[in-house]
């Protein structure tokens, strides 16, 4: 089954991502995406997902790979996260087959029914609120774009400013489960921000 909290890494410098993902998979994260900043060579980012990937499997938890199907394929991981600009969910499913997890984002109601379409197993909606972790994303859309999204057949992962307070409003317009990044990585307690989140989306 899906996760409901999907926990993306930080591997902005100066940040442990690993030990983040140690404690939050400890505290029961079931899914990590594995995602790097823009310009990280190939082989930092191998080295890193492989290492996320064997903690996933310690903690019996899925690992995704944000971006690169090859990477994917090269760690063993259970699948991807795409993006408008990365391969088409097709193509990654060709490679990767039918069991593999293919997220794919989706930014209104059109984009989710076109990953319907191209065979993806959940969309990743959003940004739901404003977020300081990306730049360069289209205005929120907030728990009534989400909606919009959330029901045109695919489990929806609500992504972009998601927070423990905001969990509530989230699954009430229709969301699945929740991607996050410094609701889990900026966390004084990792593991403690883990667990409520788990229990708001219980
Ligand atoms: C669960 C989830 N939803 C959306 C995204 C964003 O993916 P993308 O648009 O490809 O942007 P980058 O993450 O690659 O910068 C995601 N990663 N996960
Ligand atoms: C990686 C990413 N993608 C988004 C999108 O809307 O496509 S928002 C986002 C960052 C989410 O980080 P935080 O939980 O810290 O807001
Ligand atoms: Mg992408």
């Amino acid at each position: 089954m899906l996760g409901r909290l999907h926990v993306l890494t930080d591997a902005r410098p100066g940040r442990d991502a690993v030990a983040v993902a140690r404690a939050a998979l400890a505290a029961g994260a079931p899914l990590f995406q594995v995602r790097v900043e823009d310009g990280v060579h190939d082989r930092d980012f191998l080295d890193f997902a492989a290492e996320v990937r064997a903690l996933c499997r310690v903690y019996g938890a899925t690992c995704l790979i944000n971006d690169r199907v090859d990477i994917a394929l090269a760690v063993q991981a259970d699948g991807v996260h795409l993006g408008a600009f990365d391969l088409p969910v097709s193509v990654a499913r060709r490679l990767l087959g039918s069991s593999a997890i293919i997220g794919a984002t989706s930014r209104d109601a059109a984009g989710a029914r076109a990953a319907l379409v191209d065979g993806a197993d959940y969309v990743g909606v959003g940004p739901c609120y404003h977020t300081s972790t990306k730049d360069g994303l289209p205005d929120p859309i907030g728990p009534a774009g989400l909606e919009l999204a959330a029901h045109v057949g695919l489990p929806a992962i609500a992504i972009g400013g998601v927070t423990l307070e905001r969990v509530p409003e989230l699954l009430e317009a229709g969301a699945y489960g929740v991607a996050v990044v410094g609701a889990v990585n900026s966390a004084d307690d990792p593991g403690v921000a883990t667990k409520a989140l788990l229990k708001a989306l219980s």
